[in-house]
């Protein structure tokens, strides 16, 4: 058998095993013992979070996983999974021979080290690296490098690397999001709400200090306004899924579909661009939590509109970033 010439690691965030307060602790104690994550001193955070934190979050958070749950197990993992095959059929085709795909979690399962050893049983010498993040931000795509540079740590013989930094304002992505927009509204009978392009936040602290996270996401949120003509009232972005009790990017989600409900604003319309693939972030916060939030506080219609997941226009487009980025390869 022929050496590929390359292999696609797709990254991301990360999953509970089960919707258990075990699996769910499990999970929570990797991710948010991460520095990249939570920057507090180590062992204040120790404290906190084994003290106060694991102990009462589980329990809830497991819940809500429950409620999204599917057959195939969690949806960011069974998405992932989908995304992966989608894209080596497609990788297949454009390059007219084999390019191994292998998905790992920067968190859980499955793990850099499961994926890394996939991909040299496969005979691959070289790996780009796509992590499933548009917009940068050191809490996400940093994170995917330190978990990646962990892993293989020890391997003697590294590798060649290149890693895809952002993909923020890429025009297949924003094109296959305003398709998705279209769509939605064709759907509905041609029905528009106001859009809410509502973003996973960040603490206020880390975009103060260098993180290039909310220029990304306007220059995202830009884009697409203008690819749908959109008149400037007829959107916003905001930031959502707030930890702790710092200060993080505004404005929040939940008070500006509040907001908006008490101001007889009577549709929105709800696009998440940040997610790669839907997601407990998605699938309960803004499918139950934030409808809640609208409609109590007076609002008639909302609507969410999925992530891009397996669509074959998000496919190609992570084809195309696999094309640019293995020139020469
Ligand atoms: C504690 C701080 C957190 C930062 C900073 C953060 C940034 C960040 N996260 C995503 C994407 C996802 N986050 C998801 C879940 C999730 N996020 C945090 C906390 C931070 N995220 C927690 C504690 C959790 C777990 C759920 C909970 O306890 O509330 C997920 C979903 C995973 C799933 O299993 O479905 C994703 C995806 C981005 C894009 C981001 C910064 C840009
Ligand atoms: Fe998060
Ligand atoms: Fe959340």
């Amino acid at each position: 058998m022929s050496q590929p010439r390359f292999g696609v690691l797709l990254a991301n965030l990360g999953t509970p095993d089960a919707p258990t307060p075990a699996a769910v602790r499990r999970y929570l104690a990797e991710f948010l013992w991460d520095e990249r994550v939570v920057d507090v001193s180590r062992p204040l955070w120790w404290l906190i979070l084994h003290g106060v934190i694991l102990r009462v979050r589980p329990g809830r958070v497991a819940r809500n996983y429950a409620a999204v749950w599917q057959a195939e197990g969690s949806p960011l993992l069974a998405i992932g999974r989908r995304q992966q095959r989608a894209l080596a059929e497609r990788l297949a085709e454009c390059f007219g021979e084999t390019i191994p795909v292998e998905l790992a979690m920067t968190y859980g399962n499955p793990s850099m080290e499961r994926a890394g050893q996939a991909l040299r049983d496969a005979g691959v010498s070289r790996i780009l690296v796509l992590p499933l993040f548009p917009q940068y931000s050191r809490s996400t795509t940093a994170a995917v490098f330190d978990r990646l540079a962990r892993a293989l740590k020890p391997c003697p013989h590294l590798p060649e690397l290149r890693f895809v930094n952002s993909y923020h304002d890429h025009p297949a992505y924003i094109e296959a999001l305003a398709a998705s927009v279209r769509e939605h509204w064709a759907s509905h009978g041609g029905e528009r709400g106001r859009l809410l392009m509502s973003y996973h936040g960040i603490p206020r602290r880390y975009a103060e200090s260098g993180d290039p996270y909310p220029q990304q996401c306007a220059a995202t949120s830009r884009a697409l306004a203008e690819a749908l003509d959109l008149a400037d009232d007829a959107w916003l972005m905001s930031y959502q899924s707030r930890f702790g009790r710092e200060e993080w990017l505004r404005p929040y989600t939940d008070e500006t579909l509040q907001a908006w409900g008490g101001e007889g604003v009577e549709h929105v319309d709800v696009i998440s661009p940040a997610f790669a693939a839907d997601c407990l972030e998605t699938l309960e916060e803004l499918e139950v939590e934030n409808r809640d939030n609208f409609l109590g506080a007076g609002g008639r219609v909302y609507r969410y509109i999925p992530a891009l997941n397996d669509r074959a226009d998000h496919i190609a487009l992570f084809a195309q970033l696999v094309e640019q980025h293995s020139r020469g390869w």
